[in-house]
């Protein structure tokens, strides 16, 4: 790439936006790409919506190449956030402070709605002339994405934009629901390739390659102006082009309505934090955690969140969605953030109909977990904890010494 020149898409700066809903595997994806070789030069931008931002802390790569944007969903709030991140990577790219700049990821929050973000990528004057937009890659996880699809407008936006179809998790899902799945984003966009993904490990080229914009002047052929307004401009009003029939679900972009009125998220979505003690019991926390899956899952949208267990200088990153619990990830450090600087986690809920009554059970479930004692004993005698597999989890009890192998402890007399 020459610097000097931007007048033509091949010599701007690729950018991906990497979409999906909540809990989709968007980190683990792009956690598995920033390993690869020869990705010294990519540069990726995190859009997080919960109050405290895990996921950047989740994602092994050089921080100087890492931009956090956590003041709220990139499709709705941070549209200056994100230009002054795209100014603030060339930057520091065109002083050699990073390596120079061969791609950027967008990872948008669950919640957004890609559409906003490619227009800002088109449209913004500064990032127009520097980057363009290289395509839209939607995850939908193989076990959840037929429900989301049903229940939230958000997930319908993203698998409609997207030039690649992710579907991850296929590990979890039986093969006939991969294929329902399959059928159902086939319907909804048929010009997508699919490809199925098991622990995140997608080919790069499905990045690198997606191309809604890689043939120089192919835009106005491509599908997301067809679909979102020939002009594709933030906020202005959807052309009279043919939209894109979606009947049954209703997405709520119709002839006349500006991206800015319809940009709209599922009703009474709310996000809180509840901090976790630095020594909290992990056994106690994971029987704490495993009953309000089994309770309040289909209210959880997703739970995030990093825990501190005492003598460990090493976090766990927890994950769920609705009433599954992820096997955890010991991280190699604490984040090097303020917010984590005492060593105490926090778990990051994002709940959908969640009353105050509901919040508060959660909130004192945590601050009063089991003893690991008493939360093994129960637990035994539980074989559909959602919180299982964090049983599994090699960790010292509290309070006492002692060994564990897979689903075993043994405590020395
Ligand atoms: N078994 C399995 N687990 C996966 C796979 N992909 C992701 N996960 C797990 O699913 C959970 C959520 O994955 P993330 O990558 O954090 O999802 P995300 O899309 O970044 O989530 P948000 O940041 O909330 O939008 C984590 O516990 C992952 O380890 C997969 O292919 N197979």
């Amino acid at each position: 790439m020459q610097a000097s020149h931007f007048s033509d898409a091949t010599e701007r700066i690729p950018v991906t936006v990497l979409t999906g809903f909540l809990g989709a595997g968007k980190t683990t994806l792009l956690n598995h790409w920033m390993q690869q070789a020869g990705m010294e030069g990519v540069a990726v931008l995190v859009n997080e919506w919960g109050e405290v931002g895990i996921d950047h802390h989740l994602v092994e790569h050089s921080e100087d190449n890492m931009v956090l944007l956590d003041s709220g969903c990139l499709c709705c709030q941070t549209r200056g956030d994100l230009v002054g991140a795209f100014q603030t990577l060339f930057e520091r790219s065109a002083r050699g402070d990073i390596a120079p700049l061969t791609r950027v990821i967008v990872e948008t929050s669950g919640m957004a709605d890609p559409v906003p973000v490619v227009c800002t990528i088109m449209d913004e004057r500064f990032v127009r002339a520097r980057y363009h937009c290289d395509g839209v890659v939607a995850a939908i996880a193989a076990p959840h994405g037929l429900a989301q699809l049903q229940r939230h407008p958000e997930t319908l936006r993203q698998v409609v934009a997207a030039d690649r179809l992710l579907i991850t998790q296929c590990d979890r899902a039986s093969s006939s629901d991969i294929q329902a799945l399959a059928m159902r984003l086939q319907a909804l966009n048929p010009q997508a390739g699919q490809v199925l993904v098991r622990h995140g490990r997608a080919p790069i080229d499905v990045v690198t390659g997606a191309g809604l914009y890689a043939a120089p002047h192919a835009n106005l052929a491509a599908p997301l102006p067809r679909w979102f307004g020939a002009g594709g401009l933030f906020g202005k009003v959807l052309s009279d082009e043919p939209q894109r029939v979606l009947p049954e679900e209703g997405l709520p972009l119709h002839r006349g309505h500006t991206l800015a009125q319809s940009r709209v998220h599922s009703p009474s979505v709310a996000s809180f934090v509840v901090p976790l003690e630095s020594d909290i019991p992990w056994f106690g926390l994971s029987l704490a955690m495993g009953r309000i899956l089994q309770d309040h899952g289909h209210r959880l949208l997703r739970v995030k969140g990093l825990v501190g267990l005492g003598e460990h200088d090493r976090p766990l990153a927890v994950h769920c969605v609705q009433n599954v619990a992820y096997p955890p990830v010991r991280l190699h450090r604490w984040p090097d953030d303020p917010r984590f600087a005492q060593r105490r986690g926090c778990l990051v809920f994002i709940a959908q109909g969640l009353d105050a009554a509901q919040q508060q059970d959660i909130r004192e479930r945590l601050a009063q977990p089991p003893s690991d004692r008493a939360a093994l004993r129960t637990a035994a005698g539980m074989a559909d904890l959602p919180t299982r597999c964090w049983m599994q989890q090699r960790v010292a009890m509290q309070h006492g010494r002692h060994m564990q192998h897979q689903s075993w402890v043994v405590v020395p007399r």
